[in-house]
C-alpha cells in the first residue's frame, strides 16, 4: 500500500520531467489505469504547478450500450474533485473489421481536438507496463523487422503538433489498483477487456496464468532493447540523410552516389525505407528486403526502378527520387488538416470561411503541361525536374492554376506544406532523429519541442 509520502514520490517520478506550460489533457476512460493517472497527475499539479490547466477528456465510442452512462460517471468523479472534464462522442461510420484500430484512431483525433480547442499541446494516457508487455507479445507474432518490438513509445507526436505522453508505461497495473483501493476509489471494468474475440484480451488472459510474470518481464526487457536499437539506427540513418541527401527542386530528392556504397549499409537501408515512403506518400516504411536488394543494385551503377510509389532514377550525377505518376489523388476541394496524397498537409487558415471558398477551387496535381512552363533549376536534368514537379499539388480554379509550387495561395490562405508520410499522423519518439532529418530535407515544418523538460531540441532526443 502507498503511504502519503511514497504517493508524492511516485507522482513526482512520473511527471516531474514533463512540460506542463500549455496545460495537459488527461485521457480518462474511467478504467483503473486512467483513473489512477488522473489522481496522480492532479496530486502532482496541485503540489508543484497549481496554475497549470488540467482537462480530463472521455471519449464516448458509442460501441456499448453503457458507454454514455460511464462517461457521465467520469464527469461526476471529476466534478467532485474540481477537475474540468469534457465528453466527446465518436460519430460516423464504425467499420465491421479492424474496429479496435479505427476506435483508437478516432479517439486520438478527438483527444487532439479537445486539446487544440484549449491551446493545450500535451495529452496523457494511462498505458501501463502491462499494456506494453501485451503490445510487444502481440507484435512478436507478426513483426518482420523488429521495429515493432519496441512497443509503445513514451511519447508520440500526433499530427505533427500534439504530444501524447504515457507516463505510466513503467508502472504495473497492480500497483495502480493498490493505490486506488487505498484511497477508496473504484473504477469501471470494461467488458471488452475480457472479450476474447479480440486479440489483446486473449494475450492478457494468458498472462495471468502460470508463467505470466516471467513472460511479462521478458517482453519488457525485449522492448527496452528494441527501443534502443531503433533509436540507434534512426540516428545513423538521420546522419546519412543530413550529409548525403538534398532537394534540388520541388518533389525531387537527390542522394549522393556515395549513399549506395555506405559502410553502414544497415543505416543506408533504413534511410532508404523512410525516404521512399516519404517521397511516395506511403504511411509505412518501404519493404526492408526490397530496399536491401535495391541498394545492392545501386552500387552497380545506373538504374530506374519503382518502389513504394517512388521512382528511383540512378544516374552518374546522383540517385534521384520522385513520386511516380500513377494513382495520384483526383481533384478535390481543399479541407482543413487533410493529408493530400500523404505528402502535403493542407491547412485552411482562420480567415477562410465557407463564403470565401468557392466550390470550384480544387487541389490537383500540377500536371506535365503546367510543369513544362515553369522555370526550373539548371542544376539537374530538366526532364527529371519536370516529372517531379508535375506530380506536386497545385490549386486550381476553373482550369486555371493559382499556385504552382504548392505553397501559400496568397489571399486564399490555404497552406500545403510537405509532410513526412510515415510519421505524419503518429510519430513515436523512437523515430525523432530520422523524422527531423527527413522533415528538413523535404521542407516540412520543424518538429515542435518535445514535451520533456531539458530536451535537446528534438534531434536524437530519447527519454531514458
Ligand atoms: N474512452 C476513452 N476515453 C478517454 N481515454 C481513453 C478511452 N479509452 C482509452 N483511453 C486512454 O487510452 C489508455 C489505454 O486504453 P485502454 O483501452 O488500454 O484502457 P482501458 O482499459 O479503456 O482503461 P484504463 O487504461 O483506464 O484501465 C487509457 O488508459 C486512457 O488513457
Amino acid at each position: 500500500m502507498l503511504t502519503p509520502d511514497t504517493k508524492a514520490d511516485l507522482s513526482d517520478r512520473l511527471f516531474s520531467d514533463l512540460d506542463f506550460s500549455s496545460g495537459a489533457v488527461a485521457a480518462v476512460s474511467g478504467g483503473s489505469d486512467s483513473t489512477a493517472l488522473l489522481l496522480l497527475l492532479k496530486d502532482h499539479l496541485d503540489r508543484t504547478a497549481s496554475g497549470a490547466r488540467l482537462l480530463a477528456v472521455t471519449i464516448d465510442h458509442g460501441l456499448r450500450p453503457d458507454s454514455s452512462v460511464e462517461a457521465r460517471q467520469v464527469a461526476d468523479f471529476c466534478a467532485e474533485r474540481g477537475i474540468a472534464h469534457r465528453i466527446l462522442a465518436w460519430r460516423g461510420d464504425k467499420p465491421a473489421s479492424g474496429l479496435p484500430a479505427a476506435a483508437r484512431e478516432a479517439r486520438y483525433g478527438l483527444l487532439a481536438q479537445a486539446a487544440d480547442a484549449e491551446g493545450i499541446k500535451l495529452i496523457l494516457t494511462g498505458h501501463t507496463a502491462d499494456d506494453q508487455a501485451e503490445t510487444v507479445l502481440m507484435r512478436q507474432a507478426r513483426d518482420d523487422d523488429g521495429r515493432g518490438l519496441a512497443g509503445m513509445a513514451p511519447a508520440t507526436l500526433h499530427d505533427w503538433r500534439t504530444w501524447i505522453v504515457r507516463p505510466l508505461l513503467g508502472t504495473r497495473r497492480a500497483a495502480l489498483r493498490d493505490m486506488l483501493r487505498a484511497r477508496n476509489v473504484g473504477w469501471i471494468e470494461d467488458p471488452t477487456n475480457i472479450d476474447i474475440r479480440f486479440e489483446r484480451p486473449r494475450v492478457r488472459a494468458k498472462l495471468v496464468q502460470g508463467e505470466g510474470e516471467r513472460r511479462i518481464a521478458e517482453a519488457l526487457a525485449r522492448s527496452r532493447q528494441a527501443a534502443f536499437a531503433r533509436q540507434d539506427i534512426g540516428r545513423r540513418a538521420a546522419m546519412l540523410v543530413d550529409v548525403l541527401a538534398d532537394r534540388p527542386g520541388p518533389g525531387l530528392i537527390r542522394l549522393d552516389r556515395d549513399f549506395a556504397g555506405q559502410e553502414d549499409g544497415e543505416a543506408a537501408i533504413y534511410a532508404l525505407r523512410i525516404l521512399l515512403a516519404t517521397v511516395g506518400g506511403v504511411s509505412f516504411l518501404a519493404d526492408e528486403a526490397r530496399c536491401a536488394a535495391l541498394l545492392s543494385r545501386l552500387r552497380l551503377g545506373s538504374l530506374c526502378a519503382t518502389l513504394s510509389r517512388t521512382v528511383v532514377d540512378a544516374r552518374r550525377t546522383g540517385i534521384f527520387l520522385r513520386r511516380e505518376n500513377r494513382n495520384l489523388p483526383a481533384a478535390l476541394p481543399p479541407s482543413d488538416n487533410q493529408l493530400w496524397d500523404n505528402r502535403r498537409r493542407i491547412t485552411l487558415k482562420e480567415r477562410i470561411t465557407l463564403k470565401d471558398r468557392p466550390g470550384d477551387l480544387v487541389i490537383a496535381p500540377l500536371g506535365f503541361a503546367a510543369a513544362g512552363q515553369a522555370s526550373l533549376s539548371e542544376d539537374v536534368p530538366q526532364s527529371l525536374s519536370r516529372a517531379a514537379l508535375a506530380v506536386e499539388p497545385a490549386l486550381w480554379r476553373g482550369g486555371v492554376c493559382l499556385d504552382a509550387a504548392g505553397g501559400d495561395a496568397g489571399s486564399l490562405a490555404i497552406s500545403m506544406v510537405p509532410a513526412v508520410a510515415p510519421f505524419a499522423r503518429f510519430l513515436p519518439s523512437f523515430d525523432l532523429a530520422p523524422a527531423a532529418a527527413v522533415a528538413a530535407l523535404v521542407g516540412a515544418p520543424p518538429l515542435p519541442a518535445p514535451p520533456f523538460l531539458g530536451h535537446d531540441g528534438g534531434r536524437g532526443w530519447a527519454k531514458a
